[in-house]
């Protein structure tokens, strides 16, 4: 066809169109317009009611429930979102097919995630079908699809089993930190200002840990009870709290069980410095700033603060102060106290925190006094003694690789007559200039160990001696 008939064509078109539109104008009047118009609109609000109708009729008879989680709800971040990303994220990563890596800034290394938009889940035999949804504004929402017959599971256990679940993987992924109290002097109106802290990088483990195999079985049974109490704690009304105090002689191992607690559990670690406190009141702040989940740590208890004196009931409270020393107490509110630390564990304590491990050390169990260790206070009694064969054997393989050997029998009947710290032992064993020398090493110890014995004997005989020279001495003044 020719350009001009083109033209010609559109032209006549144009013109038809603008000839009926006038004629619309002229027949219909205006008020018959209007009617139309109201016509339209009607007929479109009646059918998206059908179309809601519809909807309901398809959600009454479909056999499926939806579950929204929003990520925010009114303004304000919604947990339960952030704990089902985190269950979902991590949930059969050897199952997906696109994964997300991450390093956050509080995580201990790269976080592999599980990046797919739709999720199915099965728990106590129902499917779950989880899905994310972007509304248009960029909000994001969990979609929990299940059929009706699993209602009361999901309801009843599957949410809670996500959202606990989804907690623990992000504590789990959390890097541990170590606290340490600033003096108080230095302390402003921030709770931040209480604490400091560092990354806490512990190697220490259980595994590693040398001491006789049944008490460490013991203890890792009774971390386990305790972190998987929580249940049981609220149906005996107890706060869920636990108390261990660690004794024994300097380099057996305490400060290191409580890192391989911490690494264990995955738990911060609070060491309080009693001597950079004033008094009772700082104390309780400092330990109502703690977290839960954590290990509030005193080491060396009898050297901290004056538990020596004798316990008087005073005004239905405990004091550490002798007799005659009540004019000083009053003067020296400098002083933190037993009953502070006795009223924090058994009271505010229980009433405010969660899930928190009280752990005292100390070298010598028999200075303190009996009201700060007896049981319910101090749950676990550990004592951390001198290095026996079995913890021998740990430390030969922690430090040698090695399982036997032909000196294992001396170095056994040796252990048996000799004490030594399992840091001493350590030390032996430990590489020299990076060269791992198991027979030179063995040797060394060996060596050392009849060197103490000796010494130990021989302490011991003029410790008899002493002893017997006062038995005579005495018998002659009294004859
Ligand atoms: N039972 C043990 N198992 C493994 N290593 C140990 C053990 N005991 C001591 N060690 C080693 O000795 C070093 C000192 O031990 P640790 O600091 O735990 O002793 P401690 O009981 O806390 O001593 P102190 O009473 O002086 O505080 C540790 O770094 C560790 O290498
Ligand atoms: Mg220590």
């Amino acid at each position: 066809m020719m350009m001009g008939d083109t033209m010609g064509t559109f032209g006549s078109s144009m013109a038809s169109l603008f000839f009926f539109w006038a004629t619309f104008q002229q027949i219909f009047p205006e008020h018959l317009k209007i009617a139309i118009k109201e016509f339209l609109l009607s007929t479109i609000q009646q059918l998206s009611f059908v179309q809601r109708f519809s909807d309901r009729v398809i959600n009454f008879f479909s056999p499926y429930v939806v579950i929204s989680f929003p990520e925010y709800e009114e303004y304000r971040f919604n947990h339960a979102f952030a704990a089902i990303d985190t269950y979902l994220g991590a949930k059969a990563i050897d199952k997906a097919h696109k994964i997300r890596a991450s390093q956050v800034k509080e995580s201990k290394g790269l976080v592999l995630k599980r990046d797919e938009a739709k999720v199915r889940d099965v728990y106590e035999g129902v499917n779950v079908w989880w899905e994310i949804v972007t509304a248009t504004g960029g909000d994001r929402t969990h979609k929990l699809t299940f059929h009706r017959r699993g209602l009361e599971i999901v309801t009843g256990s599957y949410i809670k089993y996500v959202m606990e679940e989804g907690k623990s993987i992000e504590a789990k992924n959390k890097k541990m930190k170590l606290f340490t109290n600033n003096p108080s002097l230095n302390w402003d109106t921030s709770k931040k200002s209480l604490w400091r802290h560092i990354d806490f990088e512990h190697p220490a483990s259980f595994k590693t840990l040398a001491m006789d195999p049944v008490k460490k079985g013991d203890i890792l049974n009774d971390l386990e009870a305790f972190r998987n109490g929580k249940e049981y704690y609220k149906k005996i009304g107890k706060a869920w709290k636990r108390g261990y105090l660690l004794h024994g002689p300097p380099g057996t191992g305490k400060s290191t069980m409580i890192a391989a607690m911490a690494n264990h559990l995955n738990y911060n670690i609070y060491d309080l410095e009693l001597t950079a406190i004033q008094n009772n009141s700082e104390l309780r702040k400092l330990l109502t700033a703690t977290s839960s989940r954590s290990i509030i740590v005193i080491e060396d208890i009898d050297c901290s603060v004056d538990l020596t004196g004798k316990r008087r009931k005073r005004d239905g409270d405990l004091s550490v102060k002798k007799d005659g020393e009540q004019g000083k107490e009053d003067q020296n509110q400098s002083k933190v106290t037993l009953s502070g630390l006795l009223n924090f564990i058994d009271g505010i304590w229980s009433a405010c925190g969660q899930e928190r491990i009280i752990i005292f050390t100390t070298n010598h169990i028999e200075k303190l006094d009996p009201a700060l260790i007896r049981r319910g206070r101090m749950d676990m009694h550990i004592e951390l003694s001198y290095c026996g064969f079995e913890a021998f054997k740990v430390l030969a393989k922690n430090y040698l690789d090695v399982d036997s050997h032909p000196l294992f029998g001396e170095i056994e009947s040796l252990l048996k007559e000799t004490k030594i710290a399992p840091a001493d032992v350590a030390e032996k064993l430990m590489a020299k200039n990076h060269k791992v020398d198991v027979d030179g090493s063995l040797k060394d110890l060996v060596e050392s160990l009849e060197k103490r014995k000796k010494q130990q004997r021989d302490h011991g005989d003029d410790h008899k001696k002493k002893l017997s020279g006062k038995k005579l001495r005495i018998f002659r003044e009294l004859f």
